[in-house]
């Protein structure tokens, strides 16, 4: 496997290092402003007919979507991205094609699925191998919607030797749906030429990772691409994760992503030298604030939006990296912190202005979580008035767009995307 290139890179007040860029072509991410040139999405599919009223609070959704409406505002996001010229690869039509390509990715996806524990060692056994023979749609279906007692395989044995399959009620899950899927910001990210997988911190959601994990690792498309970050340690949500600049990582500590995942994810940055600075900021441990892009995104290469209500109280640890040895020094205001280590004057917060009560309504509505397709240009959801028309008059061009219903899963633009390739800003 190729080396990673490196550019050197000095910024703000910490030792120049050498960031890798890009060994394969299409894929390199530093920045989380710079103009996007290739995004994942998932185009939210049956998993999110498997939400009811009894299972949609278990499965992180607020309500339960109109699902057909859901794609249809999400076809509309994929639109708002490709006017701007950024290519769309959607997981699904990847992990279709990764499954095609790979033997190896089919197996890795079903081990992933079908639980012993739940199925009991007969029927898993059973229904591992009965997804081993499906088309590559038909699996892929499988392994995002998840699959029913009801639509087990019929066979003979199993409906005579299988206490499991006789004890569980029918609409029960013998592979759980992915509805979260949606939120593509989570499950891996990309940082300099390289992506890494992470490790999700809640049960609805710790399978999803498998699927990141075969497509970047088979899919033909990623060939050659190399992978940060192998610790499963502990938590680390992409949601959290923000590159400030080069060399530059913020990293939330909240609900999701722990202290020793944020450490471990730094100590892995440095020793591959994709980072030289680590800015570990400590958000509230409640299911509005779940990452740290609920409450701040970057708009610009020197500005975030951020929710009014924390701007004075946010702060940071520094995480830095010197001869081998790693610092913690902090915590000291967030703002302040990445100036430093951005090694700019000043990190603009472009000032909503905002009354409390409209703040926290339009926070909850993923006013703050905006994606930028370059720097100064951001999508976000049309719901969210005021703070788009803040962002507007501070000579922020707003692409608006229709969250209804995909906002249920509690994601904003920057949730529901995963940037594998942007130019340097
Ligand atoms: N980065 C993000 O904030 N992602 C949104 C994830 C929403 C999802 N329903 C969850 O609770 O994990």
């Amino acid at each position: 496997m190729s080396a990673d290139p490196v550019v050197p890179i000095v910024a703000g007040d910490a030792a120049p290092v050498d960031v890798p860029t890009a060994a394969t072509a299409g894929v390199g991410n530093t920045s989380e402003v710079g103009r996007l040139r290739t995004v994942l999405l998932h185009r939210p599919g049956d998993e999110l007919r498997r939400l009811t009223p009894r299972n949609n609070d278990q499965l992180l959704f607020d309500g339960l979507p109109w699902v057909d409406r859901a794609q249809e505002e999400h076809d509309e996001f994929a639109d708002v991205l490709r006017s701007r010229g950024v290519e769309v690869l959607l997981l699904g039509d990847l992990l279709r094609e990764t499954i095609a390509a790979s033997g190896a990715a089919r197996i890795q996806g079903i081990a992933a699925a079908v639980s012993a524990r739940r199925l009991g060692a007969h029927l898993a056994e059973e229904l591992a191998g009965h997804l081993r023979d499906l088309a590559p749609a038909d699996l892929a279906h499988v392994l995002t919607a998840g699959m029913t007692f009801d639509e087990l395989p019929e066979t003979p044995a199993a409906a005579t030797s299988s206490l499991v399959r006789r004890m569980h009620h029918g609409p029960e899950f013998a592979i759980d749906p992915l509805p979260n899927l949606l939120f593509t910001r989570d499950s891996s990210f990309w940082i300099g030429p390289r992506f890494a997988i992470t490790s999700l911190a809640l049960p609805a959601r710790a399978r999803e990772t498998s699927l990141t994990d075969l497509i970047y690792a088979h899919h033909p498309r990623f060939a050659g691409s190399r992978r940060a970050y192998e610790s499963r340690v502990a938590p680390v949500e992409g949601g959290d994760v923000l590159l400030l600049a080069p060399g530059v990582v913020a990293v939330g500590v909240g609900e999701r992503t722990t202290p020793a995942g944020a450490e471990a994810l730094a100590r892995s940055l440095f020793d591959d030298g994709l980072a030289h600075t680590v800015l570990a900021v400590p958000i509230e441990q409640a299911r509005a604030f779940m990452h740290l892009d609920t409450v701040c995104t970057m708009v610009d290469t020197d500005a975030v939006v951020m929710y009014p209500n924390i701007r004075d109280t946010m702060s940071a640890f520094t995480l830095r990296v010197d001869h081998g040895e790693v610092s913690v020094t902090g915590a000291r205001p967030f703002v302040d912190a990445a100036a430093d280590a951005m090694g700019i004057a000043k990190l603009r917060v472009i000032d909503t202005g905002l009354d409390p009560v409209t703040a926290e309504r339009e926070q909850w509505d993923d006013g703050n979580n905006t994606l930028a397709v370059e720097p100064g240009v951001v999508v976000s959801y049309n719901r969210n008035v005021e703070t788009n028309r803040r962002l507007a008059d501070s000579g922020i061009e707003v692409l608006e767009i229709e969250g209804r219903e995909l906002g249920s899963g509690r994601g904003g633009p920057r949730c529901m995307s995963c940037p594998v390739a942007r130019d340097a800003s």
